[in-house]
């Protein structure tokens, strides 16, 4: 019994100690997810710096957190305005906004990257932060279909480098998936455990495939609704109404493609399509296509699928 002991004791200890050592967290974006992100971690008593590439968007970030905390605080804290109130103030004084990535990851233990679900960016991104990040500094990337094997590839830190997936809106949404690569350390993989844990997250771990789990199950669903609406099937409408009434989901697929932007979906299946060409759950469409190229992204542009124009 006492050997049982000691090894949890030691076990609880490491984990206290890795949670210890992520005081501060950058994130990279600050657009649907990586505001979401910069709130969940600042909320849970993290230090984190939210970077994008202008001052503009940095501070339109920082408005869409209040905007959101205020709808938690509310929740949380209706009983009690003077501690949701202190709630509000603490998350707040945690976040830092900056638009100079190599200065904030000079001194940073885990970097999120959260920018367009682009390799050839991310891949820039990455090589130029492994330069400036330090030795036992984590990086993770938020993609959603992008192998983090590829994402790590311009990395000398292959070890430290693991997949930490949110689901949109970050606030609510009860899931992070934490992806490992053949280079991933047992030491990183649990510390990104550890700290989706820690930020209020249920843990799920999967290998670094397409789409890990969620995506690799969801988007094929959503894509074959738009491949339903492009034969003529039936409207966007009844599509969503016939899979909330019909399957129980909180969102049809339509307003789901909207409320993660229909640009995300398309980067999503073209390099899917590009990985495998001639799976068709992975054929791109001419109409997402189409819609994209009109600048007509869903909820973030104000029209997608559906008009937001107020
Ligand atoms: C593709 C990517 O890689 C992976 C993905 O992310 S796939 C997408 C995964 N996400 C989903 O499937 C989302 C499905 N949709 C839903 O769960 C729900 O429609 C929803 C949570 C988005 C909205 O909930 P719903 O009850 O329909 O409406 P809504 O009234 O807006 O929200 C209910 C409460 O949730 C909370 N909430 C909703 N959005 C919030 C946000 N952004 N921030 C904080 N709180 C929020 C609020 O407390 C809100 O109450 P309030 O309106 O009084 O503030
Ligand atoms: N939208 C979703 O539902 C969702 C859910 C989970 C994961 N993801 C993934 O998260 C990532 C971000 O998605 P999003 O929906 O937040 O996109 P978004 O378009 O809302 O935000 C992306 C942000 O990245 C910034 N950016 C682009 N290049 C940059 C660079 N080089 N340096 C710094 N910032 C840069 C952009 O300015 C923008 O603000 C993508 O990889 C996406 O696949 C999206």
């Amino acid at each position: 019994m006492a050997f049982a002991t000691s090894a949890l004791v030691r076990s609880l200890s490491t984990s206290a100690s890795r949670q210890a050592a992520i005081k501060h967290v950058t994130v990279i974006g600050g657009g649907l997810m990586g505001t979401g992100i910069t709130q969940v971690a600042a909320q849970s008593g993290h230090n984190v710096t939210m970077c994008d590439v202008s001052d503009d968007i940095v501070q339109k970030g920082l408005a869409r957190i209040q905007d959101s905390l205020k709808r938690v605080v509310k929740k949380k804290y209706k009983d009690d305005p003077t501690a949701g109130q202190k709630f509000f103030d603490s998350t707040m004084e945690n976040i830092r906004i900056d638009t100079n990535v190599e200065r904030v990851a000079a001194s940073t233990d885990l970097v999120i990257e959260a920018i367009i679900e682009n390799l050839d960016i991310k891949q820039k991104l990455f090589s130029s932060l492994d330069k400036v990040a330090p030795q036992h500094t984590i990086f993770a990337s938020n993609t959603s279909s992008l192998p983090i094997k590829d994402i790590a590839s311009t990395c000398e830190r292959q070890d430290r480098f693991g997949g930490l997936h949110f689901f949109n809106p970050v606030p609510v949404m009860k899931l992070v998936e934490v992806v490992r690569f053949g280079a991933t350390s047992n030491e990183t993989f649990q510390s990104l455990t550890d700290f989706g844990q820690a930020v209020g997250k249920t843990t799920v771990s999967c290998k670094d495939t397409p789409g890990f789990i969620v995506n690799r199950l969801l988007v094929p669903y959503m894509m074959e609704a738009v491949r339903m609406l492009e034969r003529g099937d039936a409207s966007a409408k009844d599509i969503d109404v016939a899979m909330k009434l019909g399957a129980g989901y909180p969102m049809g697929p339509f307003e789901l493609t909207d409320y993660v932007g229909i640009d995300t979906c398309k980067f999503i299946m073209d390099g899917w399509h590009e990985l495998d060409p001639d799976q068709p759950l992975f054929k791109p469409s001419e109409l997402v296509n189409k819609l994209v190229a009109e600048g007509k992204l869903g909820m973030k542009s104000g029209e997608g699928f559906y008009s937001y124009k107020k």
